[in-house]
C-alpha cells in the first residue's frame, strides 16, 4: 500500500512546475502572488471536490496549502536568480498557454488523489503516514534545500 506517498508526489510535482511559473513571470514586472487566479482555483476546486464526494472545506485548504509552498518555491527562485544572474533559465515559457495548464492537470491529479486517501486522511495515523510517505518522496525525487521546504510547507493540511 502506497499510503499517502501518490498525493505527496502529486505535491511534490507542482512544486517543480513553481520553477516554470518562476521562469515565466522573472524579468516581466509580473508578480508572483495573483490572489484573482488562487481565488478561481479555490472555488474551481471547492466545486469540483463537492461533484466527487470530497469535503470541500479540506480540499480548499490542501490546495491553499499547495498554493503557498508554490509561492513559497517561486520566491526562493528569484532571490537565487538576484544574485546569481546565469542561473536564470535561458528560455521563458508562456505563463497562459504553457505552465497554467500543466497546473490545472495536476489539480485534477490532486482532488482524484484525495477522494483515494479519504479515510487515511481522517485516521489517527494520518502524521505518522505523512512522515512515511514524505521520506519516500524525497528519496525517490531527491529535491534541493528549496523544494524540501517546499514540500513541508505544502503536506500539513492532508491530516
Ligand atoms: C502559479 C502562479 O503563481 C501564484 C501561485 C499560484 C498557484 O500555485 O496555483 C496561483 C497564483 C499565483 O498567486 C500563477 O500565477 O499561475
Amino acid at each position: 500500500d502506497a499510503g499517502l506517498a501518490p498525493l505527496v508526489d502529486v505535491a511534490a510535482r507542482r512544486l517543480d512546475v513553481a520553477d516554470l511559473v518562476a521562469a515565466a513571470k522573472w524579468g516581466t514586472g509580473k508578480p508572483i502572488e495573483d490572489p484573482v487566479r488562487e481565488q478561481q482555483i479555490l472555488d474551481s476546486v471547492a466545486e469540483r471536490s463537492v461533484a466527487m464526494g470530497i469535503e470541500p472545506e479540506a480540499a480548499r485548504r490542501i490546495f491553499r496549502d499547495q498554493i503557498e509552498a508554490g509561492k513559497l518555491v517561486q520566491r526562493g527562485l528569484f532571490a537565487r536568480w538576484a544574485v546569481r544572474p546565469g542561473d536564470v533559465p535561458a528560455h521563458r515559457p508562456d505563463l497562459v498557454k504553457d505552465v497554467r495548464p500543466l497546473l490545472d492537470r495536476i489539480t485534477g491529479e490532486l482532488l482524484a488523489d484525495l477522494k483515494e486517501t479519504r479515510d487515511a486522511r481522517r485516521a489517527p495515523s494520518c502524521r505518522a503516514e505523512l512522515v512515511k510517505a514524505v521520506e519516500r518522496v524525497e528519496a525517490a525525487r531527491r529535491p534541493d534545500a528549496l523544494h524540501r521546504a517546499g514540500l513541508l510547507r505544502a503536506v500539513p493540511s492532508i491530516c
